[in-house]
């Protein structure tokens, strides 16, 4: 595999349950040191698209690639290579950390019980390898999960909602992980999440799955660098303060928010000007700002049609 070659890589990738698409013509990559995130609400078909990369769901349409070899043209080998924590069977209570990973071990056919104390010490708990699994944490038992994804050193992680239940010292501790895992072991790092602060602090780019589709991938390192600026105005006449702004200031990029809030995709570098304007007009003005486009916006805009008000009025930037 060269370095360019995708962990993973899925070419118009569909999966039909009778009539209804769960997921639809999905082209998404993910390479070895990045962690992707597959946002979207419950149903979105984040659960269905893992299981298709791992061989667990028989996909309608399409191809997946792992490593550069078509899914079926790799034997079980492929699983040395990937880990992953969707559909895991749960943990023995009555046994120890150290013992499940044992038992997975033989299961897996690695001869390597160094690797216990390794993959424990990597997901923080190496102190509780002695300990039984029933008296451990969620958050606890959600990095032990990850653990046993790790025995056998995998090149691509798949995580099915990793924080999922976890406190926010938890959240925490298994968003360094991964990020850890990725920058320092080159992994590749496929997740799914409905969590949009989480998604953001953790992963390199983002798709956003709504009702089976792909609708947008955004790369938080951009989002970061170069997310769209705008003025926020908060009016309690919106309409009048666009008719003010494109006769006064020939604005034409704009949009209302449902609820009235403006925003200027213009005069971001003078926004006292958009300021004066209204005032001297005397429209009251509750809140001014220039902001930038979050994850959030993103995700609002794509899945929930945002861009337009409910009179679906709006200027180019919508
Ligand atoms: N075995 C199945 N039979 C029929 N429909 C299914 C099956 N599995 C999933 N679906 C449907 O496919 C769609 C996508 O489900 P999926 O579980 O992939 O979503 P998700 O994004 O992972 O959501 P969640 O976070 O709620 O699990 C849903 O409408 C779901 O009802």
């Amino acid at each position: 595999m060269d370095s360019t070659t995708a962990a993973v890589q899925l070419r118009g990738v569909g999966k039909r349950y009778g009539p209804c698409w769960a997921v639809r013509d999905l082209d998404m990559a993910v390479r070895s040191g990045e962690v992707y995130a597959l946002l979207g609400r419950n149903g979105a078909g984040k659960t269905t698209t893992l299981r298709m990369i791992l061989g667990l769901a028989r996909r309608s349409t399409g191809e997946i690639e792992l490593f550069g070899r078509r899914l079926e043209d790799w034997g079980a080998e492929v699983y040395r290579r990937v880990g992953a924590t969707v559909e895991t069977p749960g943990f023995y209570g009555n046994l120890t950390a150290r013992e499940n990973l044992l038992h997975n071990l033989m299961i897996l056919g690695v001869p390597e019980p160094r690797r216990i104390d390794e993959v424990l010490e990597l997901v923080g708990l190496r102190q509780a390898a002695d300990r039984r699994v029933r008296e451990f944490s969620l958050g606890m038992r959600q990095r032990l999960g990850i653990a046993r994804a790790l025995l056998h050193e995998p090149r691509l992680l798949i995580l099915d909602e990793p924080t999922n239940g976890l406190d926010p010292a938890g959240i925490r501790e298994v968003r360094e992980l991964i990020r850890e895992l990725a920058a320092e072991r080159q992994m590749a790092v496929l997740l799914s999440s409905h969590i949009l602060a989480e998604v953001e602090q953790v992963a390199d780019r983002v798709g956003i799955l709504h009702e089976g589709r792909l609708v947008e991938e955004v790369s938080m390192g951009e989002l970061r660098d170069r997310g769209r600026a705008y003025v926020v105005i908060e009016t309690r006449e919106p309409e009048a303060a666009v008719r003010l702004l494109e006769e006064r200031l020939a604005v034409r990029r704009y949009t209302v928010l449902p609820g009235g809030t403006l925003r200027v995709y213009e005069h971001v570098d003078r926004p006292e000007e958009v300021a004066r304007v209204l005032i001297e007009h005397g429209l009251p003005v509750t809140h001014l700002a220039v902001q930038r486009e979050s994850l959030e916006d993103h995700f609002l805009r794509a899945t929930a049609g945002m861009g337009t008000n409910p009179d679906g009025r709006s200027g180019r930037a919508s």
